[in-house]
């Protein structure tokens, strides 16, 4: 995997609507993408991270989240470019893909 940059306005336009349109909204304040996801109960939610985390651990890119019962918050930014990068719009439409086939 080659360095990361951060996306272009180009990009971004050309990126960003299918996420939006599935829940996903940048942050104000900070150049990264969020969302929140409900699950039917803790299992689902804790299911649901497990895979998200082997493939974030596959690609050396990982979310920063946040976990109550069947409720997981999702915040995704790369580090190395501080802000946001493909590999964001890459893990999100992987958790879209794991999210759908869980609900
Ligand atoms: C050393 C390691 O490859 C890096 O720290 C990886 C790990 N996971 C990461 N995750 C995220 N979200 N952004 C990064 O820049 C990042 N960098």
């Amino acid at each position: 995997a080659g360095k990361a940059h951060r996306l272009s306005a180009e990009e971004r336009d050309q990126l960003l609507p299918n996420l939006r349109a599935v829940g996903w909204n940048e942050l104000e304040g900070r150049d990264a993408i969020f969302k929140q996801f409900h699950f039917k109960d803790f299992n689902r939610a804790f299911g649901f991270m497990t895979r998200v985390a082997l493939q974030a651990e596959k690609l050396d890119h990982h979310p920063e989240w946040f976990n109550v019962y069947n409720k997981v918050h999702i915040t995704l930014s790369t580090h190395e470019c501080a802000g946001l990068s493909e590999r964001d719009i890459n893990l999100a439409s992987f958790i879209e893909q794991v999210a759908t086939s869980m609900s």
